[in-house]
C-alpha cells in the first residue's frame, strides 16, 4: 500500500477524496445507487470510465483511462446525457496534482459500491489527455470478430471481455432514445434496463442476477434478446464460449472476485507513460491543513492531524523545533502546545466499507516566536489506556518546514464571494521579489477539464507590512480550485502549496 510521507499533494489529495466526503463532493452522488436520466448516477459513472478506457491500444501503449472522454463524448459510439452529466459531477474536485482521469477511475469504485458490489482497490497518478483519441469504443452492431480484436487492443481477452461486459451490464440500460435502433419496443421510462428494476424504487444493484437471467432465459438485455438480431452483442459475446465462462459467473462470489480484478485492471489502464501509485488505504495518521503566517507579533502555526481511533480518549501534543538559536529557541526537548480541539470527521462510504466509521481531527495552533521560527513538527499520542505514548514523526522523517520566506496568509486572504484574493507574506529583508500563484481552475460544459493560470501578485496596499513581513496580493479568478505560490526573492526560488481555500479557525 502507499505510504503517506507528509506533505505529497497527490497522495494527500486523493486520500481526502476517496475517503473525506466532505471534499469529494461527487463522491456520495453514487450513494444507494441513486437514480438519474431512468438510469442510475452508478450506471453511468461505470460506463464513462469504460468509454474513456477502450481508447487504449497495447500495441503503441497510448490512450487508456485519461479523461480523453471530456473531448469525446460528442462521438457517435459515445451518446447519451449521462457522459457530461458525469463528467460535470467530477468537475469541481481536481487540482493541480489530480486530475479528472483519477476522478472518472474513482467513480467507478463508487458505482459499483454505491449499489452494493465489492470493493475494487484504487491506485492514482493518471495523467489527463489534451485531446480526444481514437474512435476505438464497441459498438452493438459491430460483429464478434471485432468486439473480440477491441478488447484485444485494451488488453482484455476474450474470456475476459464476457467477463467485464458481464460485470458492467450488471448496472443500468439501453436508452431508446439514444439507441432507437436497438430499444425497437416502447419502453415506458425510455429505458431498457439490462435487469428488471426493484418495484419499490428504480434502482438496480451491482450483482449477477444478469447472469442468471441470460442463463435461464428470463433475461429482458435487449442486447442479448431485443428483436434487432444485428444488435445482440450480449448475446453473441456472451455465449461465445458455449456459455463456460457465464456460468462460472453465476456464482456470486466468482463474479465479485472477476469484476473487482477486471474493473480493477480497466480502470488502471492507462499509457504506458504514466505510474501508478501503490493501493491507496485510509492512512493512520494524516497531517493537513498547515497554516503558517505572521500574526500580531508572532508566527502562527496552525496544524491538524487526522486519526483512526474509536472514541474520543487519547490525547495528542504537537511539539516543534526552532529554525534558528536566536530570538526565543524552544528547549532540545522541543516547545509543545496541547490540541485545542478534537472533534471526529465524517469517513465516506468507501471508508466505512474498509472499516473506519470515522476520523479525529486533533487540531493545534501554535504561537511561534518571529525571530527562532520552526524547522520541523512531530506529535506525541497517549491514549491514555495506560499503553506508553508514542510518537508521530512523518514515518522517522520528520515533518519539515521548508521555509518561513513566503508565506500564504490565510487570515489576510479573502475568500468570500465579495472578492477573492490571496495574500502572500514575504520575510524582510528581500529584494528582486518575483511573486506568482499557479491557480487550477474548475472547467464547465462542453468540457468539463481543469486548467491552470498563473497570477502574478503585486504588493498589497491594503495589508501594510508587519512581523517582518512585506505582503503581495493578487485577484484569484472564478472557480478556483487550488493553488500554488511560487517566488523568487534574493535569487532563490520558494513554493508553497495552498490545498484548501479555507480555513480552522479562520
Ligand atoms: C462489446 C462491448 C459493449 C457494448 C457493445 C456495449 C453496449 C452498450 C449499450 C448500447 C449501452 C446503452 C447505453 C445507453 O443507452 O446509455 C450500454 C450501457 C452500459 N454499458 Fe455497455 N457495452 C459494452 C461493454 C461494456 C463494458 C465493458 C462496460 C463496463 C465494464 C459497460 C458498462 C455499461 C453500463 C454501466 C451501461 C449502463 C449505462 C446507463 O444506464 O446509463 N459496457 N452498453
Amino acid at each position: 500500500d502507499a505510504v503517506f510521507n507528509w506533505p505529497d499533494p497527490l497522495l494527500s489529495t486523493l486520500d481526502d477524496a476517496l475517503y473525506r466526503p466532505l471534499f469529494s463532493a461527487a463522491s456520495t452522488f453514487a450513494l444507494n445507487c441513486g437514480p438519474r436520466d431512468n438510469s442510475t448516477i452508478a450506471a453511468q459513472w461505470l460506463r464513462l470510465a469504460y468509454h474513456d478506457a477502450a481508447t487504449y491500444d497495447v500495441t503503441t501503449g497510448l490512450g487508456g483511462l485519461d479523461a480523453s472522454i471530456a473531448y469525446e463524448y460528442t462521438r457517435p459510439q459515445n451518446p447519451g446525457a449521462g457522459m457530461l452529466e458525469s463528467l460535470v459531477d467530477f468537475a469541481v474536485s481536481p487540482n493541480e496534482y489530480v486530475g479528472m482521469a483519477d476522478f472518472i477511475a474513482m467513480g467507478a469504485i463508487n458505482a459499483v459500491i454505491g449499489c452494493g458490489g465489492p470493493i475494487i482497490p484504487f491506485r492514482g497518478g493518471r495523467v489527463d489527455a489534451t485531446e480526444a483519441g481514437p474512435a476505438t469504443v464497441p459498438e452493438p452492431q459491430q460483429d464478434l470478430a471485432t468486439h473480440t480484436a477491441k478488447f484485444a487492443a485494451q488488453g482484455f481477452n476474450a474470456t475476459e471481455m464476457i467477463s467485464l461486459i458481464a460485470c458492467g451490464h450488471s448496472l443500468g440500460g439501453v436508452r431508446k432514445v439514444d439507441f432507437p435502433l436497438v430499444v425497437t419496443e416502447d419502453v415506458s421510462t425510455g429505458v431498457q434496463t439490462f435487469t428488471p428494476p426493484p418495484t419499490v424504487n428504480q434502482t438496480v444493484g451491482f450483482d449477477n442476477t444478469l447472469v442468471h437471467e441470460y442463463l435461464d432465459g428470463t433475461t429482458q438485455d435487449v442486447l442479448v434478446v431485443g428483436s434487432n438480431i444485428t444488435t445482440r452483442s450480449d448475446l453473441r459475446i456472451f455465449s461465445s464460449d458455449n456459455n463456460v465462462t457465464m456460468n462460472q459467473l453465476a456464482d456470486l462470489n466468482t463474479f465479485n472476485e472477476v469484476c473487482v480484478d477486471l474493473i480493477g485492471r480497466m480502470i488502471n489502464t492507462v499509457p504506458s507513460s504514466v505510474t501508478l501509485t501503490d493501493n491507496i488505504e485510509p492512512f493512520d495518521f494524516k497531517v493537513w491543513n498547515t497554516l503558517l503566517f505572521p500574526q500580531g507579533g508572532s508566527l502562527a502555526f496552525l496544524a491538524t492531524l487526522r486519526i483512526i481511533e474509536n472514541g474520543l480518549t487519547g490525547t495528542v501534543t504537537m511539539f516543534w523545533a526552532s529554525r534558528s538559536d536566536s530570538g526565543s529557541p524552544c528547549p532540545p526537548s522541543g516547545c509543545s502546545v496541547p490540541s485545542f480541539q478534537v472533534s471526529p470527521a465524517e469517513s465516506s462510504f468507501l471508508a466505512t466499507l474498509k472499516g473506519v466509521p470515522s476520523f479525529n481531527l486533533h487540531s493545534f495552533n501554535a504561537s511561534i516566536d518571529l525571530v527562532s521560527s520552526i524547522s520541523h513538527f512531530w506529535f506525541e499520542v497517549d491514549n491514555n489506556d495506560g499503553s506508553a505514548p508514542f510518537v508521530v514523526d512523518n514515518n522517522g522523517k520528520n515533518y519539515t518546514i521548508d521555509q518561513d520566506v513566503v508565506l500564504f496568509d490565510p487570515r489576510r486572504s479573502s475568500f468570500t464571494i465579495a472578492g477573492q484574493f490571496i495574500v502572500v507574506g514575504v520575510k524582510d529583508p528581500a529584494t528582486d521579489i518575483n511573486v506568482t500563484a499557479l491557480s487550477t481552475v474548475s472547467g464547465s460544459s462542453p468540457i468539463p477539464m481543469p486548467s491552470n493560470t498563473v497570477l502574478q501578485l503585486k504588493l498589497d496596499t491594503a495589508h501594510p507590512p508587519a512581523d517582518g513581513y512585506t505582503f503581495y496580493t493578487a485577484p484569484l479568478p472564478d472557480a478556483v480550485l487550488s493553488n500554488t505560490i511560487h517566488a523568487t526573492v534574493n535569487g532563490t526560488a520558494y513554493s508553497e502549496w495552498v490545498p484548501f481555500l479555507s480555513a480552522p479557525g479562520v
